[in-house]
């Protein structure tokens, strides 16, 4: 395996101050990584630190990635949620940064959207309009939506907030096809510690003072694992 991402000594905060120091991880290309943490560890910070949002305070990120390599799910607020466009055109969205100042979206573009719209058995809602749909429905759009974006790394935070127990389990069921099958890269953090630990073949777990990142294997071995399977799980996200 290859690395599409790799943090050498990055130190991640914000106006200098430190949250995580020295993060050393890399991110194999077809690898599927489960960030947990406590509450306010820094799990979205890293997040937008490496979709390029907040500067490392210090150390490098290096990209072997095309620009437009991430496809990032956020957490939806309520104003995305009633949002008054077609699912198509949220699929399409995920063109935008590609197509720049051209006024339309080419065949291709639309092409491309149908595919992910049928990969994710919701081609039939394609003409619904979004803030009609279920929060599953809206989901699967959504990561429609970053398919389009990239072909490479998914990145997602939190994506089963709010949903029902059988769409957050069908949500992940997707992720773990287009890993599998698409050898689609992963990192997403979840406070869903049995998932995390189901899907993924590698943990970040982020804590106050430093952190893990490894093998699930290793992980399971490790103190923070011992820890949190001690019964210190409240908190932990
Ligand atoms: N824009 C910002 N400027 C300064 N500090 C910030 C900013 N955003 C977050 N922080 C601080 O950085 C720390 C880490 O926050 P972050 O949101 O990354 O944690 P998290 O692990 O994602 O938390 P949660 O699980 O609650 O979402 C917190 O102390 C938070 O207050």
């Amino acid at each position: 395996m290859s690395s599409i991402i790799t943090c050498s000594h990055v130190d991640l905060g914000y106006d200098g101050h430190v949250i995580v120091k020295d993060l050393n991880m890399d991110i194999e290309r077809g690898s599927y990584i489960s960030v947990i943490g406590q509450n306010g560890s820094g799990k979205s910070t890293f997040i937008k630190t490496l979709l390029g949002l907040v500067r490392p305070v210090s150390g490098k990120i290096h990209k072997n990635l095309p620009a437009n390599g991430i496809g990032y799910l956020p957490q939806q607020t309520e104003m995305q949620r009633n949002f008054p466009a077609t699912a198509m055109e949220v699929v399409l969205s995920g063109f935008l940064s590609q197509k720049k100042y051209r006024p339309f979206y080419t065949k291709k573009e639309r092409f491309t959207a149908l595919g992910q719209l049928k990969k994710l058995g919701i081609l039939d809602l394609s003409k619904t309009c979004y803030r009609e749909l279920s929060g599953g429905q809206q989901q699967r759009v959504l990561l429609a939506r970053a398919l389009c974006a990239s072909g490479h790394l998914l990145v997602l935070d939190e994506p089963v907030t709010g949903l029902d127990p059988a769409a957050a389990k069908e949500l992940y069921r997707l992720l773990k096809k287009l890993n599998e099958e698409d050898g689609m890269a992963v990192l997403m953090v979840s406070h869903d510690l049995s998932n995390a630990l189901k899907d993924a073949d590698h943990i970040l777990h982020i804590g106050h003072e430093d952190y893990f990142f490894g093998t699930k294997e290793s992980y399971r071995e490790s103190e923070y694992y011992q820890k949190i399977s001690g019964g210190a799980v409240h908190g932990i996200n």
